[in-house]
């Protein structure tokens, strides 16, 4: 059946749970078993997670997964995963164990300004906008200080605004384009609290500016918000080695691996098919260490993506050379990330997470979890490239198969044992477990 409600934000928790339950269930009891088995115990705990959103009815868990053995720029680190994928925290941990005894990841923060936008119109004269722009620039940064004066004893602020004019796009369509450094904050609600101020002096201000016509004083905002696309809030994570030593598999020559490394690169950098997936697997890591420190996966995933197609063209965020001998991989990519603010100071998990990190500032958390994802892409190509994803990947996955079959820990540890030296295929594990339970049913 499909219903709608009225006032359903106002109801208690668990009217509301009773009006789901009655209005798409058929076994009411069961859906609010359900529901009720992912709360926690400790009632103070399930009220901050229920606090975090909003009409909250339950939890919705994901695992916690570790992966060691990161050796960054001379540290070492384990890193913390939050994922429901297999395979994803096994990888990672392969290859940081791999780059460990090469040298390691070395990382490099580029830049870390963020962008906002107010986005305007005005239909009058360009150079009286311009002039009035010219007028009242400083008057905008003076209104925002109330906002902006902690940041800016912390050396962070707004870094510059600019005019920009966008009429050849949509007519009468200008911007004011303010560039900000947030230091270790992901910055949104603060970037969002200059640009409405920079928004209410602009155009009150216009009001009282001579060098307009009566016309031309009617700015008309549209709306001013942050931008997830964030060019230059910029990070580099690489390895590197000699091609020899990319000699871990007996089953392909160093150069030969190499070789069909590159090549597999190269494809994701022209053939944008490709490139999706190839990122996507980066994205793996990323996002799982994004969502284990409690930042924000959405915005990530925004910014990476329209970074991926900065060129006019969606390709490889990872490159890769060969160069004397010398085999380089490496990414540059764009992480908007906070270690204060959001979430990062109240989710119990996430603060465990950032101190699992040795408490990183907001810039050493984007460098390792560029890492994270260098280290992905880098399993899933030289799976890829030598036995293929699903050899490692359904081995990874069989225990989600024997899950969906019930598999009692008898049946799981003979089976674990069969596909040891079988091929995990979910037909094949399929076909196992009948068997076992047709033998002992004989
Ligand atoms: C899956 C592995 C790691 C197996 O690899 P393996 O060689 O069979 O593993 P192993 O049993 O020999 O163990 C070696 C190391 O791997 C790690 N490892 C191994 N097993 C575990 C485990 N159970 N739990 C935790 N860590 C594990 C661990 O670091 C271990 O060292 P140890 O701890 O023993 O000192 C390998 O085959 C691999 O890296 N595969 C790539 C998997 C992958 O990329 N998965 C992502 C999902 S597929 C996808 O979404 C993306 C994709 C592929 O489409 C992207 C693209 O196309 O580019
Ligand atoms: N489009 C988007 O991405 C949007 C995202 N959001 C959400 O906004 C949240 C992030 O906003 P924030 O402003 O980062 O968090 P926040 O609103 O919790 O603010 C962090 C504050 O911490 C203070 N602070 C203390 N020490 C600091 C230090 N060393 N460096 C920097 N700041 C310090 C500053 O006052 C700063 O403004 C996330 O939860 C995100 O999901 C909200 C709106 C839009």
């Amino acid at each position: 059946m499909c219903a709608s409600i009225s006032g359903f934000s106002k109801l208690s928790k668990s009217k509301k749970i009773d009006w789901i339950v009655e209005t798409y269930f058929s076994n009411t009891e069961d859906a609010k078993r359900i529901l009720k088995q992912y709360w926690n115990t400790n009632d103070k705990l399930q009220q901050l997670h229920d606090e975090f959103i909003e009409n909250t009815i339950t939890n919705y868990y994901l695992p916690l997964g570790v992966a060691p053995n990161f050796l960054i720029n001379g540290k070492i680190y384990t890193i913390p995963m939050a994922i429901e994928e297999s395979s994803v925290v096994a990888a990672a941990s392969k290859a940081a164990k791999f780059w460990m005894d090469r040298g390691g990841f070395k990382t490099k923060v580029i830049s870390t300004t963020k962008i906002g936008q107010v986005h305007f119109m005005y239909y009058g004269n360009i150079e009286n906008l311009k002039n009035y722009f010219n007028h009242i620039k400083s008057r905008l940064i003076d209104d925002a200080k109330p906002i902006t004066k902690n940041m800016e004893k912390r050396g962070g602020g707004i870094v510059d605004i600019e005019l920009r004019n966008k009429t050849q796009d949509i007519k009468g369509y200008y911007q004011l384009h303010a560039s900000f450094e947030t230091l270790d904050a992901m910055g949104a609600n603060f970037i969002n609290s200059c640009l409405e101020q920079f928004a209410k002096t602009f155009k009150n201000e216009a009001l009282n500016f001579e060098g307009f016509s009566e016309q031309e004083k009617n700015i008309q905002v549209v709306m001013s918000i942050l931008s997830n696309y964030v060019p230059d809030c910029l990070v580099h994570a690489e390895v590197s080695c000699k091609v020899e030593d990319l000699n871990e598999d007996k089953n392909i020559s160093a150069e030969e691996f190499a070789t069909k490394f590159v090549q597999a690169v190269n494809i994701a950098e022209v053939e944008p098919y490709r490139a999706v997936t190839h990122n996507k697997g980066i994205m793996n890591g990323i996002d799982a260490v994004v969502l284990a420190t409690g930042n924000d996966f959405r915005a990530v995933e925004a910014g990476v993506h329209a970074y991926a197609s900065r060129n006019g063209k969606y390709s490889s965020l990872s490159h890769t050379k060969i160069e004397d001998g010398i085999f380089t991989f490496w990414m540059e990519i764009p992480l908007a990330l906070g270690t204060i603010g959001g979430l990062t100071g109240l989710h119990p998990l996430v603060k465990l997470s950032l101190e699992l990190l040795h408490h990183p500032t907001a810039k050493e958390l984007m460098q390792i979890v560029a890492v994270a994802g260098l280290a992905q892409n880098f399993a899933a190509l030289r799976s890829l490239t030598t036995t293929g994803i699903q050899e490692g990947h359904m081995k990874m996955h069989l225990m989600n198969i024997l899950n969906q079959f019930g598999a009692t820990e008898t049946e799981k540890a003979t089976l674990t044992d069969h596909f040891k030296t079988n091929l995990v295929t979910h037909t094949a594990v399929v076909e196992a477990i009948k068997d076992l339970r047709f033998k002992k049913n004989d």
